[in-house]
């Protein structure tokens, strides 16, 4: 097993002719991880992630080769996937105006070349969900948004529709069962790749709090930012630390650890519906 990339709260192994892709417990907050781990959020992002793919494969196939043949110190928060060759783009999927999103709306009127109505605030629902892909920028900065005729320049005007219909499906999917469970998906970022035979495959993470902003659907408020479902107690108690939001953050206290790992089992629970097994 070789360790192949590091992303800020995941590492990726070569293990074989396989990926393993491992999540570990840290969370990161204004981008920056903080030290102190949040028990079990690896298992239940890993575990919510395959509940999802598993549900998903009438859309799409997936990378998926088994969520239990991985190393046992892995067990629980990683998932064997076949290696792809990937699709250069971030593939976004938007229902509603917030962060990099929010930015550029306020800036030209429109997302990744996607017009919009005027008049939208912060937190705004969209008429209806739209794909604003980004470019993966390698020095570790933020994603430039690229259009959609950038994408098909890239990789052709028939994949570039197919990513964009997935995209949005996938999407539409994933936030008709979270708001039925009191979660609105306000956006998130699928990655694709190709398999031997060219064919588009689901991989990455899917519909996580970590890929996706996910909201208290009780508590939107269009007008101002929206609390975090997951995350919010975190940033909340950073706030209040007086910390420059810069690297390396400080140690979260156990009270604040504990409600955030509490959410993150309620966020698996109501999404799937059934009980987390710790
Ligand atoms: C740390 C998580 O990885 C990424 O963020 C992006 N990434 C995905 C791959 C990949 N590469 C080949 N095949 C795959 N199945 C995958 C997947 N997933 C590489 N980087």
């Amino acid at each position: 097993m070789r360790h192949v990339y590091s992303g800020k709260v995941r590492e990726i192994y070569s293990d074989g002719a396989d990926l393993l892709l491992v999540a570990s417990d840290r969370v990161s907050v204004y981008d920056v991880v903080l030290p102190t781990p949040i028990p079990d959020k690896g298992a239940l992002l890993t575990q919510l992630s395959v509940w999802w793919f598993d549900r998903l494969t009438d859309v799409v196939p997936n990378h998926l080769v088994s969520a239990t043949d991985v190393p046992d110190e892995f067990a629980g928060r990683a998932v064997r996937c076949r290696r792809l060759e990937m699709v250069p783009f971030e593939c976004i999927a938007r229902g509603y105006l917030a962060g990099s999103g929010l930015r550029e709306y306020l800036a030209t009127g429109a997302i990744s070349g996607v017009p919009l109505p005027p008049g939208l605030v912060e937190g705004s629902r969209l008429p209806e969900p739209i794909f604003t892909p980004t470019t993966k920028v390698s020095d570790g900065g933020h994603d430039a948004p690229a259009t959609f005729d950038e994408v098909a320049d890239a990789v052709g005007t028939e994949l570039a529709g197919r990513l964009r219909e997935l995209t949005l499906e996938v999407y539409r999917r994933g936030a008709e069962r979270a708001s039925a469970n009191g979660i609105i998906v306000a956006d998130t970022k699928l990655e694709f790749g190709r398999d031997a035979d060219g064919e588009l495959v689901l991989a990455d993470e899917v519909l996580t709090p970590d890929s996706s902003r996910f909201w208290p659907a009780d508590e939107w408020v269009p007008g101002r930012a929206q609390h975090a479902f997951d995350k919010q107690f975190v940033r909340d108690w950073a706030a209040g630390t007086g910390w420059d939001k810069k690297p390396p953050g400080p140690e979260i206290p156990a009270d604040v650890v504990a409600a955030t790992r509490t959410r993150y089992v309620e966020a698996y629970e109501k999404i799937t519906g059934s009980h987390w097994r710790r």
